[in-house]
């Protein structure tokens, strides 16, 4: 597709910064008025679904019929809380969304005071000059000025799948009313996709006044929760529900027919109910997966859906491309090569580093580049010879084609053409129709360069004396001008982060345009070691099982074309993988899509790219990648580890809740005391494993099973057991105490502070699957000392005031009741640590996944 310039107007200066804030003031940001936000009424109904409410407020009601009035406020203070946190908690996660959002939406490239700059959509005002280019989301409906070749997308507005040619208005008053759909409009509309070609637009209208903002729809939306998860919660609180609800209705019945009356019984099965109920699972879900969010994006890395959260720790191959992101994406001209075979190393990016002799060589590659380039390729150049283009004007521009890696720029100077082209060395060489020996040696000398991980084009040029254009590239008859070897040096955390996913059980897999050698160079540079080299060509004439085989030895893929990436992405994924690929043009999106969990490049990605992919990488690092996968995998363990915990320490409570029912002691803890370690003791002890490091093994480990689900059977059995053991405990220390003749007021304080105790312990033994007692006491953690504090704080208080104490019901206790609390932590704690040994083999065996540890060990 050859692409059309009309000579430039002279360049708009757009606006001046100062009549653009002044605008942004008076109109306000160019952005759509939230959707989604719940309504209240819909919070108070979501609110009023939740079962703890519901057993908070019964308990009130029944306190309050049995003239307790205290703890039927306290109850009451726990439901308004509990409302509260639900709707500041949703609040939060709005915010957090609205911040991703920003950071996801749409960029502009706009001109302001003559100078080109990337602001966030939503700065853009009316009268702004934006710049559009293939694969960008128009940021406002705008009118074009000047445009190549443009085609968009406006489905969004139209229904209409093809994508719609544009034309630039004629003048600069526009009569036509601006509609979208139909080809040679001269409107572009907020949302729409820019497909192919690229323009110069002055906006229109903004925000809610854009033909988008009118039908009042939103761009883009993003998921906030993993369904698998949630699911694999779901599951878990039902298991216990129902469980908990078969056990309440016994109790209920039983004790209202053989100890007191109806309302005290029911007052027993709602504390029991209470103190079975799992609603910290959930809740603990949602946290750790909204500060999981926050921590990745604290390694510069956007997570645009939280799934991405939980595959991230399960992938087992990594497809990267190079340039950009395992390179630094920074060309630097590091040799010439003339047709003669003589070479030139330009010492330094001045033109002063070029001789004589290879003059004519870079001044026709700089006339083959875009003169208003961002590429780092054509800019290298540019600094070589800032003369080549003084007095010549473009007349044509044939662009890069899947086809015919070259491109070609037509200009006239002084009444004459001159035609120069550069690209890939096969595209040259065949546009000079180079063959036999003169290809050879052509060939031979590009191996040379690129197997130095030097980056390959050739420069050919042609003259032209017809009227007419030839329509393609072919058209012309070129000679062969000589090569450019260009030097893009790796990023320096590249091959940490190699070693890093090697020992981690993840094959990284180079996908990249370049030439087959100099990705080869680069590939075994970065530590990739590949096997083989793919190339585009050989790739299609592999079969899908063929090309699965050949991508379980390290592999590299070269002049893969961006289509293809998604037939390298399918053939992964039958292949039992889970695929993570990165990507930045406008072709990569079905493949991000397809992919697990497909990463896109904020800083060179495309918007469409960015859509697409289910992580973002800020500063398009692959180093990132890595500390991804890592917190991905972190983030699964503390949530594991936060729900084992969960899950054990619902057996004291409700033992406790249980055992006056069944041995006829007093009841002992009521709603007030479940309620009170439920909703406030359980989650603040939770927030310890959101902030727990990595264990040690975290990076060399093979990845986690996918289908393994949260809790694996060995982590539901080492709960219980916690759980059975603290029961075992605390019910040892209930019945001594009342054996022994105390009071219940004390043995109620008693047996509350050793729960809780024990609960802290559970904490310890939890923090790591595998690690020593003397880790577990000293890896550092901030979080779990606040938490500490905070319970030394809340049981000192009960103990100590007045109205705490008479709310609990708490008789005083005395020094050998706190000693036999501390005794009774400790000893938890040392034998559940001393149990992991013997257990250990099959805590950690959790990740192992037998066919991918022999799978990944015979390639390494
Ligand atoms: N500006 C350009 N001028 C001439 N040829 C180019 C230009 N850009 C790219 N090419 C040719 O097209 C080939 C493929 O380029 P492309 O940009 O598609 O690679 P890529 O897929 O981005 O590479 P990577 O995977 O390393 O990022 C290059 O190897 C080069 O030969
Ligand atoms: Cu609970």
């Amino acid at each position: 597709m050859p692409i059309d310039t009309q000579p430039a107007p002279a360049a708009s200066l757009g606006l001046s910064a100062a009549e653009a804030a002044r605008r942004l003031q008076a109109e306000g940001f160019n952005e759509l008025p939230q959707a989604g936000a719940r309504s209240i009424v819909r919070l108070i109904a979501d609110v009023l679904q939740e079962p703890m409410l519901l057993l908070l407020l019964a308990g009130a009601g029944i306190y309050l019929a049995l003239g307790d009035l205290a703890e039927a406020l306290l109850l009451g203070v726990f439901a308004s809380a509990s409302v509260a946190i639900t709707i500041v908690q949703e609040a939060r996660t709005e915010r957090v969304l609205e911040a991703l959002r920003d950071l996801s939406s749409p960029r502009a490239l706009v001109i302001r005071d003559g100078e080109r700059s990337r602001i966030a959509g939503r700065e853009v005002v009316r009268g702004d000059v934006i710049v559009l280019a293939e694969g960008d989301r128009v940021a406002a409906d705008a009118v074009l000025r000047q445009c190549d070749d443009l085609l968009t997308d406006e489905s969004l507005l139209t229904g209409e799948s093809v994508p719609v040619r544009k034309r630039p208005a004629a003048d600069a008053a526009i009569d036509v009313a601006a509609t979208a759909g139909g080809d040679d409009q001269p409107f572009v509309f907020s949302g729409s996709l820019v497909v192919r070609g690229g323009g110069i637009a002055e906006v229109i209208a903004t925000g809610p006044r854009t033909a988008i903002g009118r039908i009042g729809q939103s761009v883009s939306t993003l998921e906030t929760e993993t369904p698998r998860l949630r699911q694999q919660t779901r599951r878990l609180v039902m298991a216990f529900a129902i469980g908990g609800g078969i056990v309440v209705a016994i109790t209920v019945v039983l004790y209202a027919l053989y100890r007191g009356g109806w309302l005290e019984g029911i007052l027993a099965g709602i504390a029991l109910g209470m103190s079975m109920l799992p609603e910290e699972f959930p809740v603990v879900l949602t946290v750790f997966l909204a500060m999981g969010a926050w921590r990745i994006s604290q390694a510069r890395v956007l997570t645009r859906r939280a799934a991405a959260i939980e595959s991230l720790g399960a992938a087992t191959v990594l497809c990267t491309d190079k340039t950009g992101t395992l390179t630094q994406n920074r060309m630097m001209v590091a040799r010439l090569v003339r047709p003669d075979g003589e070479g030139l190393h330009p010492a330094g990016a001045t033109p002063e580093a070029v001789t004589a002799a290879f003059r004519d060589l870079v001044a026709t590659a700089v006339l083959a580049c875009d003169p208003q380039s961002h590429d780092p390729m054509e800019r290298a150049l540019q600094a070589l010879d800032t003369e080549a283009i003084v007095g010549a004007t473009l007349q044509r521009r044939y662009g890069l084609r899947p086809d015919l890696l070259a491109m070609t720029n037509v200009w006239s100077r002084d009444g004459a053409t001159v035609v120069a082209a550069k690209g890939a060395p096969e595209a040259i060489a065949t546009l000079c129709g180079l063959g036999g020996a003169a290809l050879e040696a052509l060939q031979a000398r590009v191996e040379t360069l690129a197997a130095e991980g030097l980056r390959v084009l050739g420069v050919a040029e042609a003259s032209w004396r017809d009227e007419a254009l030839p329509d393609t590239q072919q058209g012309f008859t070129y000679s062969f001008c000589g090569l450019v070897g260009f030097a893009d040096p790796l990023r320096p955390e590249v091959a940490d982060a190699v070693a890093q996913c090697r020992s981690a059980g993840i094959r990284i897999i180079m996908i990249t345009g370049d030439y087959p050698a100099t990705a080869a160079a680069i590939a075994r540079q970065a530590g990739l070691d590949p096997e083989r080299v793919i190339t585009g060509a050989e790739l299609s004439a592999l079969d899908d099982e063929t090309l699965a085989q050949a991508a379980r030895r390290p592999t590299a893929f070269a002049r893969i074309m961006p289509e293809q990436k998604l037939r390298i992405v399918s053939a992964l994924k039958a292949d039992g993988e889970i695929v993570a690929m990165t990507g930045d043009g406008v072709n990569d999106a079905p493949s991000l899509k397809a992919a697990h969990i497909g990463i896109a490049m904020g800083g060179r990605g495309t918007d469409v790219a960015r859509e697409a992919a289910a992580i973002v990488l800020l500063d398009d690092d692959f180093g990132s990648i890595v500390k991804a996968v890592q917190l991905g995998r972190r983030i699964y363990d503390n949530l594991r580890k936060a729900m084992s915990f969960i899950l054990a320490v619902h057996f004291p409570i409700a033992g406790l809740a249980l055992l006056p029912l069944v041995t006829g002691l007093p009841l002992l803890l009521g709603p007030v005391h479940i309620a009170f370690l439920e909703m406030i003791i359980d989650p603040v002890c939770s927030l310890v494993f959101e902030a727990e490091t990595e264990e040690s093994d975290i990076m060399r480990r093979p990845p986690r099973d996918p289908q393994e689900p949260l809790l694996p059977r060995p982590l539901v059995l080492w709960g219980a057991l916690q759980g059975i053991l603290a029961m075992g405990v605390t019910g040892a220390v209930l019945l001594l105490a009342s054996r022994a003749g105390m009071p219940a007021d004390e043995i109620r304080a008693l047996v509350f502070f050793v729960l809780v105790s024990v609960i802290v312990s559970l904490i310890f033994v939890n923090r790591s699957f595998s690690s020593s007692l003397r880790d577990a006491l000293l890896r550092p953690n901030r979080v779990l000392l606040l938490v500490i504090g905070f319970v030394i704080a809340v049981l000192a208080t009960s103990l100590t005031l007045p109205a705490a104490t008479a709310l609990f019901r708490f008789g005083p206790l005395h020094a050998d009741d706190l000693m036999l609390t501390a005794g009774a932590a400790i000893a938890t704690l040392i034998v559940l640590e001393l149990s992991k040994f013997p257990l250990r083999a099959a805590l950690t065996r959790r990740a192992a996944r037998p066919d991918q540890v022999k799978a990944a060990s015979p390639a390494r």
